[in-house]
């Protein structure tokens, strides 16, 4: 929505001015065309160690049993109960200590044995008894309970069985799949390799790095919370470019992405109506297939998708913080699901407290908390004066709500961080 002075769009761009159509395109049709453009990337090896927040792209086998053999769940005495019980009152003779990570096979001669948590069960013993369970006098032990057979053993492959599934194709690498594979001992994994993005951020106003401001011109806030979000979503920002209102650094810059060969081109700014608003003519000047350009959605409507050139898919989001904010929330982290092979997110379905005012046929993105009602349902309840430009309230939210007026109060609730979405 700029103004002022001189137009930025040079000449040889401006006899292609299109003038775009005032229909827009439904949120549901636009993410779909979209998402139609995009398939996953390809693979590649990587160490476990370096795997935090990578997808699977093929399904993992157990390589082994976890646990690998029968071992004491407690601290305590290991016994050969066979096929009797054990009785409370019951004596037996101890013999030797098998500690987590001893190897002794077998304790021959006695019935019992002391045993710690984690060590493995020796041959013939089946059956552990808590430590305080149990009366020791000398070498004897004599049982406080009855027992059952194989209380207190962690049997082999209980856990996990070998070549049994452990972690399916397209799940992301969080810390509990860490964990499994590291007790799995595997140490490589195939992955989707990192979608490639470059963000341009467009604006004169723009000041680079923090200090002082001169009049008129702002920090660039868009640039770190795209580069914050993307990153958090898998991505690696390859480039992070603030250029003027002109399509000259615009397209130098873009050069510079292309040379670094990304899949995608995020863009912030110049993209609706005003006369400093380039994008669209520069889009069309570049040959790019333009796949839409104004979606029905509040915040972010002047919202551009376009397919470039030279391959890469380019998303151009409204400047304002909120239309950014959403353009990548519903927007680019859908896309980015996509090239890493994750399935569509799974919202969690809520009755909101309150809904703004809905128009009909747009749909809206709240910000919202949720809280459990006194009938322990799950509701959201929007914060407060919420509009383009505010980004106080973003930071107040836990959810983003996506409302339509045809679906009345309720919402589906999506995490703020799309990183946070299994
Ligand atoms: N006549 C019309 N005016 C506007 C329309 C419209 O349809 N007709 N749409 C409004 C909507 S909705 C939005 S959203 C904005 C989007 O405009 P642009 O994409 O052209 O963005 P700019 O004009 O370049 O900037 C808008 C706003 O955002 C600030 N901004 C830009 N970049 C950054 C940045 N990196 N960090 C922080 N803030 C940034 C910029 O200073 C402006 O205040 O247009 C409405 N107008
Ligand atoms: O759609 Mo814009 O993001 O409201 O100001």
């Amino acid at each position: 929505m700029r103004g002022r002075d001189a137009p930025p769009v040079p000449s040889l761009l401006q006899h292609r001015l299109v003038r775009y159509a005032s229909h827009m395109i439904s949120y549901e049709d636009a993410l779909a065309t979209l998402l139609a453009e995009t398939q996953p990337l390809d693979t590649e090896r990587v160490a476990i160690a370096d795997a935090l927040g990578r997808v699977l792209a093929s399904d993992i086998a157990s390589t082994m049993r976890l646990p690998a053999f029968d071992n004491a769940a407690m601290d305590g005495y290991a016994l050969r109960a066979g096929t009797a019980a054990l009785s409370k009152g019951s004596i037996h003779t101890v013999r030797g200590m098998q500690a987590a990570g001893d190897v002794t096979l077998e304790q021959t001669g006695a019935d019992s044995c002391e045993i710690a948590t984690g060590a493995r069960m020796p041959d013939g013993f089946d059956t552990v008894v808590p430590v305080e369970r149990i009366e020791r006098e000398g070498d004897t032990i004599r049982l406080l309970d009855d027992t059952v057979r194989g209380q207190h053993v962690r049997k082999a492959g209980d856990d996990i069985a070998h070549d049994e599934p452990a972690l399916p194709a397209g799940r992301k690498i969080d810390a509990a799949a860490l964990m499994l594979l590291a007790a799995l001992g595997i140490d490589e994994a195939t992955v989707r390799r990192q979608p490639r993005v470059a963000i341009i951020c467009t604006g004169k106003e723009l000041h680079a790095g923090a200090g002082i401001l001169t009049p008129g011109s702002i920090h660039n806030s868009n640039g770190p919370f795209l580069r914050a979000a993307l990153t958090s979503c898998g991505a690696h920002v390859v480039q992070c470019d603030t250029v003027g209102d002109d399509v000259i650094p615009f397209g130098a810059s873009l050069a510079r992405a292309l040379d670094r060969h990304v899949d995608l081109v995020v863009t912030t700014g110049a993209v609706s109506a005003g006369r400093y608003d380039f994008l669209p003519a520069a889009m069309a000047a570049l040959g790019a297939r333009t796949l839409f350009h104004k979606v029905a959605i509040r915040p972010g409507k002047p919202l551009l998708a376009a397919r470039l050139a030279n391959g890469p898919l380019l998303m151009a989001l409204p400047g304002n913080p909120m239309a950014v904010a959403v353009g990548m929330r519903f927007f680019v982290a859908p896309l980015i699901r996509t090239m890493l092979g994750l399935s569509s997110e799974r919202p969690l379905r809520v009755l909101s407290d309150e809904t703004p005012d809905l128009r009909e046929g747009l749909r809206h993105f709240v910000l919202a908390n949720l809280f459990s009602d006194d009938g322990a349902r799950l509701r959201a309840r929007p914060v407060g004066r919420q509009t383009a430009y505010r980004m106080l309230p973003f930071t107040q939210a836990q959810v983003w709500l996506s409302l339509s007026s045809a679906d009345g109060n309720m919402a589906d609730a999506y995490p703020l961080d799309a990183g946070h979405s299994p």
